[in-house]
């Protein structure tokens, strides 16, 4: 989870790969009206968001008890206890840093539909967990490979 251009496309592929698990994108699931709607500049609301989270969900339930890692922005509490729900397995990876360094990634970002402009929206739905939620939190100032092993030894040690 993270705010858009915190690394999640990035880091996801090289968890899952390590893990020998699937990995999915978020971004595969959104409705195209998600994507039109981002790409025009538009904040997405929570309703446009529940059916995506659901998607995601359902994702997880396919891979049954091999597990997967997939990626979601999974800004507020409320949609990570909604992929949470009846999935006791799920763990949170929290993908967290400043502002400007997320907001020049993103932006430095080539030949992906959301919009920079988009990025104070993203901070400001953020809701970053809570302790009981349990999250790994992992800096996204760190290469991506510190990043995975940093990950890879909190999944271990948790
Ligand atoms: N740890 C890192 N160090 C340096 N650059 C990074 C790191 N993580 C990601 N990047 C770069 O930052 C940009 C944004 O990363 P990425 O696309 O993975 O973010 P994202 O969270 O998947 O965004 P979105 O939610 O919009 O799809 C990319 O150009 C990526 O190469
Ligand atoms: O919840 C959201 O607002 C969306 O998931 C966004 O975060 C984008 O899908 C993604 O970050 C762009 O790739």
């Amino acid at each position: 989870m993270g705010v858009s251009g915190s690394g999640k496309s990035t880091i996801g592929p090289l968890l899952a790969t390590a893990l020998g698990v699937d990995f999915a994108d978020a971004d595969a699931f959104h409705p195209a009206a998600n994507v039109a709607k981002m790409s025009r500049g538009q904040p997405l609301t929570d309703a446009d968001r529940w059916p995506w989270l659901d998607a995601i969900g359902a994702w997880l339930d396919a891979r049954g008890a091999a597990g997967g890692v997939v990626t979601c922005s999974a800004l507020k509490r409320s949609y990570r206890d909604r992929l949470r729900a009846g999935r006791p397995a799920v763990r949170l990876l929290h993908l967290s840093g400043e502002a400007a360094l997320i907001m020049a990634r993103q932006a430095a970002r080539e030949g992906h539909f959301m919009p920079p402009s988009l990025m104070a929206s993203q901070f400001a739905a953020l809701e970053p967990p809570a302790p009981e939620e349990g999250a790994i939190t992992l800096s996204v100032a760190a290469t991506p490979e510190a990043i995975l092993a940093a990950a890879l030894e909190a999944l271990a040690t948790g």
